[in-house]
């Protein structure tokens, strides 16, 4: 079995603006610093506005933290106020991009459709989604967990190739863990994350499963990620809230490169 690199993954929402990014991405590298983080992949997913100001810190003092986008247009370019395309995305030097998150999928109606065009305009543009999945409180209390999820998987993989597939990061959120302090058992977070793996498999091939790397988010923090993370199909975590504070998110960070 290939050992895969836990990726450690901080969605800042609609937070921070330049200035303040600038200052939480310094406060991360220098709490991280201290200490080799080698064996974790580090992201940060600042809002759009933010990016510029983010390469740039991360360009001059030669930051080992990755950055990306939290959303990305289905279209190349033309006449769609608001949107921000891959391209733009890509030449920010952006190596991820959320795709699917539910607040996406709640607020402005992405559906599985949508979600597959931007996972594929992602790849056009040499940029890694970060696809998240996960089902609400009424889906989990009628134990329909595992048939939600790979429906939503299903969907989104449409027409992507093994080659790309193989690269592309999973995140499991169950929708009612997020933001609620209600984390779910490191088995919830376990049986939903290995069958995605199961279905990559079947999609594909077991090289692929077996490269995938398969997140959890909803709720963590650095309390619960050592349960979480040491889970077998987990090799990572999505933060939300937490991450919003450098030691916290470090944190976290630490129980990644030893789960
Ligand atoms: O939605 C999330 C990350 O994308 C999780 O958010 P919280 O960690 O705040 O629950």
């Amino acid at each position: 079995m290939t050992k895969r690199q836990p990726l450690i993954a901080g969605n800042w929402k609609m937070n921070n603006n330049h200035f303040e990014a600038i200052a939480l991405v310094q406060k991360l590298a220098f709490a991280l610093n201290d200490k080799d983080y080698d064996n974790a992949e580090v992201v940060v997913l600042p809002p759009f506005t933010d990016l510029r100001s983010v390469q740039t810190l991360v360009d001059g003092d030669k930051l080992r933290i990755r950055f990306g986008a939290q959303d990305i247009s289905a279209h190349d370019k033309g006449a769609y106020t608001g949107e921000i395309s891959g391209a733009m995305l890509a030449k920010l030097e952006c190596s991820y991009v959320l795709v699917g998150h539910s607040e996406r999928r709640e607020y402005h109606n992405e559906d599985d459709a949508l979600v597959n065009a931007k996972v594929k305009a992602a790849y056009k543009n040499d940029i890694v989604p970060l696809l998240c999945v996960g089902e609400g409180l009424e889906v989990r209390k009628a134990g329909q967990q595992v048939e939600h999820v790979l429906a939503q998987l299903d969907g989104a993989l449409k027409e992507i190739p093994a080659e790309q597939a193989e690269r592309i990061v999973i995140a499991y959120e169950p929708v009612w863990a997020i933001g609620t302090g209600e984390v779910a058992t490191p088995e919830d977070a376990q049986e939903v994350c290995a069958a995605i793996r199961v279905r990559l498999a079947e999609l594909y091939s077991a090289e692929v499963a077996d490269a995938v790397r398969v997140l959890y988010g909803g709720s963590v923090k650095g309390d619960n990620a050592p349960g979480i993370m040491a889970k077998e199909d987990v090799d990572g975590a999505l933060v939300g809230g937490a991450c919003l504070k450098a030691d916290e998110f470090t944190k976290v960070i630490r129980f990644g490169e030893n789960g």
